[in-house]
């Protein structure tokens, strides 16, 4: 029959609950695996998660010393890298988190006072997830602009890059653009495409999703945006970051921008060819001029499907 999809958003706590990997990075090679003290913490993370309901106030978590110090030594790292290649929007709503939701380099933001920010800047919502959902119930929350967010913190073994997704990868990566209004739009739109879509579609809704709102670049606030003439000179800086997969991983970041990672122009038919790799740096990254380019692109593509 049919696909079944959420007609309220009271109705995404049926998503939410459907989990497919607690642990996507838990499996025997990662470092958290063999700590016992680390997984019984992910488990009370995940009880958080799965006794959540819409409306509800997120719970406060008092995070240990530890996960905050893992927390404080991404965040200096990571906002050095930020200043010199995320995108301008980043950055101004950033400054936003840093006035209004207790974001320093001392202490965690607590999802419910970002929740109380996104919902008055574009409507958004953030809700506690206790690991990976599928793509489809994922997309979902983004019809009704809202975000499911983990609130565990990565092991302190690799802090620089881990394999699945943690709250420093939301809170450093995700939460900003969210209050940016072109990129709300952008990503609820993908979200409305995804309701009832077929497999072959979602795939696809899941592709394009991944290679922008987690890994997407933009060249638009560039100053030296490249042209003919000085196209023997030395690669200048010519992308600009806002794929949150990219703005929380030091590691990935680097790659994508000061390294000589693969770049291509976001374009949807060619996007969905890529494939989503999801415990190692991607093959390549794409570029869209800015969100309202990707936009009209995501319209066109969605439009023919
Ligand atoms: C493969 C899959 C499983 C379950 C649900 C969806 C999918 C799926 C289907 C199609 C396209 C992409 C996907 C997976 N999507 C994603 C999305 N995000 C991640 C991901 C994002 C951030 C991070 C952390 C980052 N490396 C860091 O170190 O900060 C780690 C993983 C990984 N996979
Ligand atoms: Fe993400």
């Amino acid at each position: 029959g049919s696909q079944w999809f959420p007609k309220s958003i009271y109705e995404l706590d049926i998503c939410a609950k459907r989990v497919i990997m607690y642990g996507a990075g838990l499996d025997a090679d990662h470092p958290g695996f063999k700590d016992v003290e680390y997984r019984q913490r992910r488990m009370m993370f995940a009880d958080v998660a799965l006794s959540y309901k819409h409306g509800e106030p997120i719970p406060r978590i008092e995070y240990t010393a530890s996960e905050t110090h893992t927390w404080g030594v991404i965040y200096r790292k990571l906002r050095q890298l930020h200043k010199k290649h995320a995108c301008r929007e980043f950055l101004d709503n950033f400054e936003l988190l840093e006035r209004h939701c207790g974001y320093s380099e001392n202490n965690i933001p607590q999802l419910e006072d970002i929740c109380r920010f996104l919902k008055a800047k574009t409507g958004f919502r953030v809700r506690p997830v206790a690991g990976y959902l599928s793509a489809r119930d994922f997309l979902a929350g983004l019809a009704f602009r809202v975000f499911f967010c983990t609130q565990y913190v990565r092991h302190h073994a690799d802090p620089f890059y881990t394999p699945e997704p943690d709250t420093v990868h939301e809170l450093m990566g995700h939460m900003a653009l969210f209050a940016e209004p072109d990129f709300a739009q952008f990503s609820q739109e993908i979200g409305l495409a995804s309701l009832g879509a077929s497999e072959e579609d979602l795939k696809k809704l899941a592709t394009l999703y991944f290679f922008s709102i987690e890994f997407g670049l933009s060249s638009d606030n560039c100053a030296d945006t490249p042209d003919k003439e000085n196209a023997g000179e030395k690669p200048s800086r010519k992308y600009k970051v806002y794929g949150a997969g990219l703005l929380s991983s030091a590691g990935e970041l680097q790659h994508a921008v000061e390294g000589n990672a693969t770049i291509i122009r976001f374009d949807p038919d060619r996007v969905v060819e890529q494939e989503c790799l999801i415990t190692t740096f991607q093959n390549a990254y794409f570029y869209t001029r800015n969100f309202e380019e990707a936009q009209q692109k995501l319209r066109m593509f969605t439009s023919n499907m």
